[in-house]
């Protein structure tokens, strides 16, 4: 399982602007994270926890090192206390419950954590920054319960999973294993952190475990938009369905940047060449909504994703724990940075707006299978013939389960913010909810990923069947090469026959050409 990443690019944390793909180059493992050792960064990290050191010897009241947690502010710590107090943070966080976060979001969400605290505003000291470094680049990822979090004191209960590994505590996924992170940080050498005071505020006190979901879930959505197009246009095609609707002069007089983007690709999609003109369907002018409306559904999703990026953008390159400390200034800073609402109305829109093209593909398939609206497919798209055809019923089952796949990812898009509650004794009265939305909107994901995987073998199935229908029917050349790749992974369903192994095929290669059309 160990994998030599030295001759990775790297990703550079000195407090300079990262952006959400390299969380996700992180997260992945197609880079490597180097923690800047530059004098300059150094010392300006340093220079914030010697500020504190300063502080406290001089007595100052700064909250959550010499005061109790969030309400319990106006409990004050003894100083012989003091240092015990970050080791309480955590270790009273410690009651997560529900699924474990998966390495690929684990390691999303030391990354932003890192990224954060490299800003240089949180008090931190180097070795705590390394310690978070160490993680990253041997791969020990904490196991992170994802249930538990407002997501506006940040993330305090899942993110204590990471700051007990960083001192030795809690469990690990270590090269494929759980195991005891005392354990294999003592195998590696790795000195378990002894926190020093406010450390485990800064640790746990932030919107990293909202944020690195958000990033993950913005890279699918992206594909989701490119991917939903194409099939769009085999839908057209395998419909016998009108190009015309997505005319460049049309589009231009509905000036949204994103859904000009969309029309335009179905238009390059949908080119036959030169010479033939764009097809028009002669049965219909006016092809029904989910074909003609198609880039005004996938243009929100396409509109949305540029703002949502710079909301999430925003938020993994900001110093989000309190209180924020300022060296240079001299001051403690007390506020609210933890909050995500950031986070969570982009999850909460992301999440509407991929389901509404989960939606859309529904109905374009519920066109496609009905004898009624095809304009001479077969039912069901059975590529059964003769007196064969009457016991085969092709994509039938298919499109029901996208129905169910569809309705589930619907059902997901209740906002999530708005259920914000007052808890901990009213000191957090008003709460984000963004990682409970981040984790509504992976599920969209995940259903929606489900309905593209079905739409991709009815597209092979529709197209198969129009050329059939019609032999003279030219696939423009953009769908052809795609077709071809589809032809060879799904064979065409004549007979029928399970179609659960097709789905688990598709689904796996989703990082491959297929899945990521127009990138
Ligand atoms: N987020 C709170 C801090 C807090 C920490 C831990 C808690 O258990 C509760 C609250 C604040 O900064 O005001």
């Amino acid at each position: 399982m160990t994998r030599s990443t030295s001759d990775l690019p790297t990703v550079l944390f000195d407090g300079s602007r990262l952006g959400l793909d390299d969380i996700a180059a992180l997260s992945e493992r197609r880079a490597r994270a180097v923690l800047s050792r530059e004098p300059a960064f150094i010392a300006r990290i340093a220079r914030g926890a010697d500020f504190l050191d300063r502080l406290l010897k001089e007595d100052g009241v700064v909250y959550g090192v010499t005061t109790g947690y969030g309400d319990s502010c106006t409990v004050t710590i003894p100083p012989d206390l003091v240092a015990e107090l970050p080791h309480h943070l955590y270790t009273y966080h410690g009651c997560g419950a529900g699924r474990f976060l998966t390495a690929e979001e684990t390691r999303a969400v030391l990354a932003v954590r890192l990224a954060s605290l490299a800003q240089g505003m949180s008090g931190v000291s180097v070795a705590l920054l390394s310690q978070l470094e160490a993680l990253l680049v041997n791969d020990v990822l904490p196991l992170i319960p994802a249930e538990g979090s407002v997501g506006a004191s940040g993330d305090l209960t899942p993110l204590s999973y990471v700051a007990a590994v960083l001192c030795g505590e809690r469990d690990v996924l270590y090269q494929g294993r759980t195991r005891p992170a005392g354990e294999v940080l003592a195998e590696l050498g790795i000195a378990p952190l002894r926190l020093r005071p406010k450390e485990g505020l800064a640790i746990m006190n932030g919107t990293a475990v909202m944020t690195a979901l958000a990033c993950l879930a913005f890279r699918r959505a992206d594909r989701v938009a490119r991917l939903a197009t194409r099939l769009t246009a085999c839908n057209v095609v395998a419909s016998s369905g009108n190009a015309h609707h997505f005319d460049e002069t049309l589009f231009s007089v509905k000036p949204h940047a994103g859904q000009q983007r969309v029309a335009a690709r179905l238009r390059a999609d949908l080119d036959t060449g030169s010479a033939a003109r764009a097809s028009r369907n002669e049965q219909r002018l006016q092809d029904r909504y989910s074909l003609r409306c198609a880039p005004h559904v996938i243009g929100v999703l396409e509109d949305a994703l540029p703002f949502f990026r710079s909301l999430i953008d925003n938020e993994l390159n900001s110093a989000n724990d309190n209180p924020i400390i300022d060296a240079e200034g001299e001051r403690v800073l007390h506020g609210g940075h933890f909050y995500g609402g950031h986070i969570a109305f982009a999850m909460d829109g992301l999440k509407n707006a991929v389901a509404n093209v989960a939606d859309l593909l529904d109905r374009q398939m519920a066109l496609l299978v009905d004898t009624r609206y095809n304009h001479g497919l077969p039912s069901n798209l059975s590529g059964a013939t003769g007196p064969r055809a009457a016991i085969n019923h092709g994509l039938k089952a298919l499109q029901i389960s996208v129905s169910a796949w569809t309705a589930e990812a619907l059902k997901q898009t209740m906002p999530a913010s708005v259920f914000s509650r007052s808890t901990e004794c009213h000191n957090q009265d008003k709460v984000s909810m963004g990682t409970i939305a981040a984790r509504d909107c992976l599920r969209v994901l995940d259903l929606t990923d489900q309905v593209l995987a079905a739409m991709l073998i009815t597209a092979r199935q529709g197209l198969a069947l129009r050329r059939r229908a019609d032999p003279s029917l030219a696939v423009p050349p953009a769908l052809a090469a795609f077709e071809a790749d589809l032809s060879d992974r799904v064979p065409l369903v004549v007979e029928d026959r399970a179609l659960d192994r097709d789905l688990q095929a598709l689904l796996a290669a989703r990082d491959e050409a297929v899945w990521n059309p127009h990138a």
